[in-house]
């Protein structure tokens, strides 16, 4: 934060200027109200119409100060808000998968946490520099009216100050406490809004929206406990304060007895007793929102700013002429259960492979280490000799792609979401529409290529949204084509045709499928069946019914439900 800060040097130090000149402006409040008061009494011969003059000119001086300092704050503020929320994004899409936030996590350190640091931490920073410098002119003025009742007031200001303090932790807990549970009730709205349709398809609004009432009234009572902590802080702060301003206007008033100062001389130092007094009150309160919000920052830090993600080792540009070879690979999510045991595999260039095996054997895990979304395994793979962990994630994710079920639509035209705002020649983006099968969706809307698709717009269907993600990956001539399962959404017909158009492309295809299925597996070059983590058996189609092994299993199984549900059908 304090970088961010310091990125702004002239705004920083225009605020500063105009916190001096507010503290002198409002100490001056104090002289004004002693000339006023000494000319009434008589103990100054002053015109007075020399006192109105320094009147207007104070109100003057008011307006301008206040103008000046409200505009710098407001500019440092924007600044540096936008520069740090600019940072936590960067830092989000520079940070590999697996260290990344979630995205609740994310809305909620970009929404809330960033509002409370605005207001508990830049604010009171810029509150606090302008009580500090008004703290010293003030004590300098008192000095030169009377040095005991200065004393007096320096001895015994520092109640309010200590006081409050005590209960700094406490509110610091409270605090933490709560943005947890705004964290809670940004995801359940984002799950509300996500599973509208699961939602109301399955009629469980009421166990919903009693999930919601819950997490909000904790959300809330939360909110409560932390605001009415920090009530009860600033209560004793006040009451403290108050105690101690009350003794010195005793000491004031008994100087004035003593004709040690003028009547007006008191009011003046009443004044700038005030002017001491409420900037330690407030200095302690600025001080514990500070300490309260500097967790928040050092989670922020922890979380995203300071992590990484990619290591420095990371520098080689993507190549690949030969193969992808895997050894000894294996990984486990909890150090325990391994996922993916031992395996070794060696993909040829420009083949197609499929991946078969049960749900939960490793496949998705096997093509999320191969995205290098997973990194920490053991084992080593490589692609023509060079460890992938080498290359460079930009160059690297130029040429292999992933494509799944879920495929992400931006709001945004059919042409960004197929270029993904990167520059494309107007005949490499038709040649993608007619290769990925997008021809007859474009045709359909008017717009074609500038049609507005996502939430709101034109909804794709399944099968446009597979093509849409085919395309992604053709667009930027991927050499390397990893799918998961990306048809398994759609009817057998749709599926073929998708299937088709992917075993069409020139790239190096590693494809999960669930389709034990000869018209699809025959297309493959080979078929790894997965079972436990581990690859039992891999070869053609045809090998492997031969074999007799696991897989023939699994394709015996399949062919039995295929025939039990056309008896059912013919039935
Ligand atoms: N992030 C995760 N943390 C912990 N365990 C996980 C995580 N992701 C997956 N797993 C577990 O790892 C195992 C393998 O999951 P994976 O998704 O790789 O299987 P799969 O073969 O692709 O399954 P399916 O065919 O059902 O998609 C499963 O038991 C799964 O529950």
């Amino acid at each position: 934060m304090k970088k961010h800060i310091l990125n702004h040097k002239f705004l920083l130090f225009l605020s500063i200027i105009a916190v001096i000149i507010i503290s002198l402006v409002e100490a001056y409040q104090a002289i004004l109200f002693q000339t006023v008061i000494d000319t009434a009494t008589g103990t100054l011969q002053l015109e007075f119409s020399n006192l109105f003059l320094y009147v207007m000119l104070f109100l003057l001086a008011v307006f301008i100060s206040e103008t000046f300092s409200k505009t710098s704050n407001a500019a440092l503020n924007a600044s540096v808000m936008k520069d740090y929320k600019q940072s936590i994004i960067n830092s989000f899409l520079g940070n590999n998968n697996q260290s990344r936030l979630t995205s609740s996590e994310l809305i909620s350190t970009l929404d809330n946490d960033v509002k409370i640091i605005e207001n508990n931490y830049l604010n009171s920073l810029i509150s606090m520099t302008k009580d500090i410098f008004l703290f010293i002119i003030s004590l300098f003025l008192l000095f030169r009216i009377n040095v005991t009742l200065t004393l007096s007031i320096l001895v015994l200001g520092w109640i309010p100050v200590v006081v409050p303090q005590l209960f700094t932790k406490k509110n610091q807990l409270l605090k933490e406490r709560y943005l947890g549970k705004v964290e809670v009730f940004v995801n359940q709205v984002k799950e509300i809004a996500q599973g509208f349709e699961v939602i109301k398809g399955f009629n469980i609004e009421n166990k919903i929206l009693n999930k919601f009432s819950n997490i909000n009234e904790e959300a809330e009572q939360s909110k409560f406990k932390s605001d009415a902590f920090t009530g009860f802080q600033g209560a004793i702060s006040i009451s403290s304060g108050f105690l101690m301003f009350f003794i010195n206007l005793l000491v004031a008033a008994y100087f004035v007895i003593q004709g040690d100062i003028t009547l007006g001389q008191m009011i003046a130092a009443v004044q700038l007793m005030n002017y001491i007094v409420n900037p330690l009150i407030s200095i302690s309160k600025y001080l514990t929102n500070i300490r309260s919000v500097t967790r928040i920052i050092s989670t922020i830090n922890e979380k995203v700013l300071d992590n990484k993600g990619e290591s420095s080792q990371e520098t080689k540009e993507f190549t690949f002429d030969r193969n992808l070879r895997i050894n000894e690979l294996s990984y486990s999510y909890n150090n325990r259960d391994k996922v993916i045991s031992n395996i070794n595999y060696i993909f040829e260039k420009g083949k197609k492979y499929a991946i078969v095996g049960e749900s939960g054997c490793g496949k998705s895990t096997l093509l999320k280490i191969l995205m290098k979304q997973i990194n920490d395994y053991q084992g080593q793979i490589s692609i023509d000799d060079i460890n992938i962990k080498s290359f460079d994630a930009k160059s690297y994710y130029s040429k292999v792609a992933l494509i799944h079920q879920n495929v992400f639509v931006f709001k945004d035209t059919f042409k960004n979401n197929i270029c993904l705002y990167n520059e494309f020649s107007d005949e490499k983006i038709k040649n993608t529409i007619i290769q990925s099968g997008l021809t007859k969706t474009m045709n359909i809307h008017n717009a074609g290529l500038d049609t507005l698709v996502g939430e709101g717009h034109v909804e794709l269907s399944g099968g446009e949204l597979n093509r849409l993600s085919i395309a992604r990956a053709l667009i930027k001539d991927v050499e390397i084509l990893l799918v998961d399962e990306a048809t398994s959404a759609l009817d057998k017909v749709m599926a073929y045709d998708i299937e088709k158009t992917i075993l069409g492309l020139d790239s190096t295809i590693i494809a999960i499928t669930h389709r034990i299925d000869d018209n699809i597996l025959k297309n493959y070059d080979e078929i790894l069946v997965m079972k436990d983590g581990e690859i039992v058996e891999s070869g053609k189609l045809q090998k492997l019914i031969t074999n007799k092994g696991y897989f023939y299993d699994m394709y015996s199984n399949a062919l039995l439900s295929l025939g039990e549900k056309e008896l059912v059908g013919g039935v």
